[in-house]
C-alpha cells in the first residue's frame, strides 16, 4: 500500500468538502495506518481519533466519504476502522460512577447529546474528578462524591429514562422555566444527522436594549436570541451543554470562524445562561485585546498579584477573539497561567477566534495545543434557510414582521455573513419606515440597489488573474506559465487565492484557469497566502487593495 495514500486521501478531502469542516474533523487527526485487510482482497484504513465524540460525529458524517476517497486512491475496496486513541480509551472504560441523584433537566441534555453524538459527554468528560461549580456548601457536599466520578451519559442504546444520570449542575435551581427553555433548545439544536430546519427559538415582539453588566456581558445575547441551524449547531449544542453544566465537559471550548458567524453571541449566551441560572457565578467576557491591555497596564504597574486575583478567580473566561494573542509573548505567558489556574480548579474556559487551533500564527505551541484539548467547534457561514430564519426573528425583534418572500428575496442576495445580513435588513426596515411604503420585494430590491449591483458584478478568474498582473506587474501570460522565480509565483499564488475567496469555482477549475495545474497547488497558494495575510500587514493592504478594485 503506497505509504503517502492518506496524506493524498486528505488532500482530495479538503479540496472536496468545505474548509472549516475538513479542518475541525480531518485535518487534525494522526495518519491512518493502511493495511491489507486479512483474508479479503482489499485494505483496511485504521484510524485513531482522540475522543468519542470526534469518533462518533467522523462516522456518522464522514467515513463513508474517507471509504470512498481511500478506495479510489488505492484501486482496492478499502475499510475504514475507527479507533479510540489510548487515553481517551482508557477514559471510556473507567468504571462508572454512583449515580448521583438523577436531575431531569441534565438527563434531558444528555439525552440530546446522546443524540447528536452517542455518548460524546462520555469521552469529553472532564478528568475523573470532574466537579461542578458548586456555590452552596450543601451542594458542594453533594456535587463532590467521596471518590469523584467521571461524568456519565447514556450510551446509544441506553433509553433516557434508563440512563445513567449525568450528574448534575449544582448551581441553584429557581431558574427552572429556563433552564427547561435551554434544553428544549439543546433538544432542538441537537438532532443531526439529517439537517433540520433551522427553527426560530424566540423572539420577543420588543428590541431588547442592550446593557452590558458589571461581567462585560451584552444582556441582549442570548440563547434565546440566536437562531439555530445547521451551520451552529454543534457550537450551540456544546454552549447549551457548558452553560448547564460548567466545569465539567468540553473545557475549553473552542469556537472558531469566519466574522460575523455569532461567536460572539454565543460565548455572550453561556455566560448569561449562567448567570441566570446562578447570579454569584463569577463570570468575565473580554475580548482578546482588553487581555493584552491589561496585561500591559499590570506589567508597567507591576501589580501582578492583581491580575492573578482577577482572572484566577473566576468561574467562567469568555474570551474573544484569541487570534489577537499572535505574537504578544507577556500576554501569552499570562494567559497560560491563568488558563492552567483555572482548569486546575474546574472553572471553565471558553475562547473564540477566526481559525482553529493549529491554524494560530505566532502563539507559543504549548497554547495552542493546550486550546485544542477540550472541544473545538467551528461556525459555519449559514445556509439559505437559516439566513431567511435570522431575518425573519430579528424583523419580528424589531416589532416590524417581514414578509417570507422578502425574507427569501434578501436571503438569497446577502450571503456573507450574518452581520451583513443585519446590515440588509436595518437597510430594508429603515427605507419603509421613511418612504411609509409596505415592505416588498420591489421595495427591498430599491433598498439594497447598492448592494445588488456589487452582488451582481461577477468577479472572473480571468478579472483576478488580470488585475494581479497590472498591480504586481507582470505579464498575465506568467499567470499560466510555468515560471517559478517568486517575482512570478507569489503573485501567482495571491492571485489564486483571491480566485479561491471571491469566486464559486471548486480548487480544480481553479487549477485549469492557472495553466493546467493541480488543485494541491491552488491549495498550497490558498492556505499559504491565507495564513501570511494574518500575521503581515503589508500583505493584508494589498489583499484589500486587489479585493476593492476587484469588487468595484
Ligand atoms: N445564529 C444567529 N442568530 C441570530 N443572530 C446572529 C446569529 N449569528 C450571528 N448573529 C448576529 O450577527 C451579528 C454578528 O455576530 P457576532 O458578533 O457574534 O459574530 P462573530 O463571529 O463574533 O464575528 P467577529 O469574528 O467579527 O467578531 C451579531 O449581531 C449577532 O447577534
Amino acid at each position: 500500500m503506497s505509504p503517502d495514500l492518506w496524506q493524498r486521501a486528505c488532500e482530495r478531502l479538503a479540496a472536496e468538502m468545505p474548509e472549516q469542516q475538513f479542518n475541525t474533523w480531518i485535518r487534525p487527526l494522526p495518519p491512518a495506518d493502511i493495511a491489507s485487510d486479512d483474508g479479503e482482497q482489499g485494505a483496511v484504513a485504521s484510524l485513531r481519533v482522540p475522543n468519542r465524540f470526534k469518533l462518533d460525529w467522523i462516522r456518522s458524517q464522514y467515513s463513508t466519504r474517507i471509504e470512498n476517497v481511500l478506495t479510489e486512491l488505492a484501486g482496492v475496496p478499502t475499510r475504514l476502522e475507527l479507533t479510540l486513541a489510548p487515553r481517551e480509551a482508557g477514559a471510556v472504560a473507567a468504571p462508572r460512577p454512583m449515580p448521583a441523584r438523577p436531575n431531569s433537566a441534565a438527563r434531558v441534555l444528555a439525552g440530546a447529546l446522546a443524540s447528536v453524538a452517542p455518548a460524546a459527554a462520555a469521552a469529553q468528560a472532564a478528568p475523573a474528578a470532574s466537579r461542578p461549580l458548586a456555590r452552596s456548601p450543601a451542594a458542594a457536599t453533594a456535587a463532590v462524591p467521596a471518590t469523584p466520578p467521571a461524568l456519565s451519559v447514556p450510551d446509544a442504546t441506553t433509553p433516557a429514562d434508563t440512563a445513567t444520570p449525568i450528574q448534575a449542575p449544582l448551581f441553584e435551581a429557581g431558574s427552572a422555566a429556563a433552564k427547561a427553555a435551554a434544553l428544549a433548545a439543546a433538544v432542538q439544536a441537537a438532532t443531526p444527522p439529517a439537517p433540520a430546519a433551522p427553527r426560530i427559538v424566540k423572539a420577543s415582539t420588543l428590541p431588547t436594549p442592550p446593557v452590558i453588566n458589571r461581567h462585560r456581558l451584552n444582556t441582549a445575547l442570548t440563547f434565546d436570541t440566536l437562531v439555530a441551524g445547521r451551520a451552529n449547531q454543534m457550537a450551540r449544542t456544546a454552549a447549551l451543554h457548558v452553560a448547564g453544566a460548567p466545569g465539567q465537559m468540553y473545557n475549553p471550548l473552542f469556537i472558531y470562524g469566519g466574522v460575523g458567524l455569532g461567536k460572539t453571541h454565543l460565548v455572550h449566551a453561556v455566560g448569561n445562561a449562567l448567570l441566570h441560572d446562578n447570579p454569584n457565578a463569577k463570570v468575565l467576557y473580554l475580548h482578546a485585546e482588553q487581555f493584552i491591555t491589561d496585561v500591559v497596564k499590570n506589567y508597567q504597574r507591576k501589580t501582578f498579584d492583581e491580575l492573578k486575583a482577577k482572572y484566577h478567580q473566576l468561574d467562567l473566561l469568555l474570551i474573544d477573539d484569541v487570534q489577537f494573542f499572535a505574537g504578544k509573548e507577556r500576554t501569552q505567558e499570562e494567559f497560560f497561567n491563568a488558563f492552567e489556574a483555572l482548569l486546575a480548579k474546574r472553572a471553565h474556559i471558553i475562547m473564540t477566534s477566526d481559525t482553529y487551533p493549529k491554524g494560530l500564527v505566532d502563539i507559543d505551541e504549548r497554547l495552542t495545543s493546550r486550546f485544542d484539548s477540550g472541544l473545538t467547534v467551528a461556525i459555519e457561514p449559514p445556509e439559505l434557510e437559516m439566513r431567511v430564519a435570522i431575518l425573519l426573528s430579528k424583523a419580528r425583534a424589531e416589532g416590524t414582521p417581514l414578509p417570507e418572500d422578502v425574507a427569501f428575496f434578501v436571503a438569497k442576495n446577502v450571503r456573507a455573513n450574518v452581520r451583513e445580513l443585519e446590515g440588509a435588513l436595518r437597510k430594508v426596515l429603515a427605507y419603509a419606515k421613511f418612504s411609509h411604503k409596505e415592505i416588498t420585494i420591489h421595495l427591498a430590491r430599491e433598498a439594497l440597489k447598492d448592494l445588488l449591483s456589487i452582488q451582481n458584478r461577477q468577479i472572473s478568474v480571468e478579472n483576478i488573474q488580470k488585475t494581479v498582473a497590472d498591480f504586481y506587474k507582470i505579464k498575465i501570460a506568467d499567470m499560466y506559465s510555468k515560471k517559478r522565480p517568486a517575482s512570478i509565483a507569489r503573485p501567482r499564488q495571491i492571485a489564486m487565492y483571491l480566485a479561491k475567496e471571491l469566486t464559486q469555482k471548486s480548487l480544480p477549475e481553479i487549477g485549469e484557469l492557472f495553466g493546467g495545474r493541480d488543485h494541491t497547488t491552488v491549495l498550497h497558494a490558498v492556505r499559504k497566502i491565507g495564513g501570511e495575510r494574518q500575521k503581515n500587514t503589508e500583505l493584508n493592504q494589498q489583499l484589500h487593495v486587489l479585493e476593492q478594485t476587484l469588487k468595484g
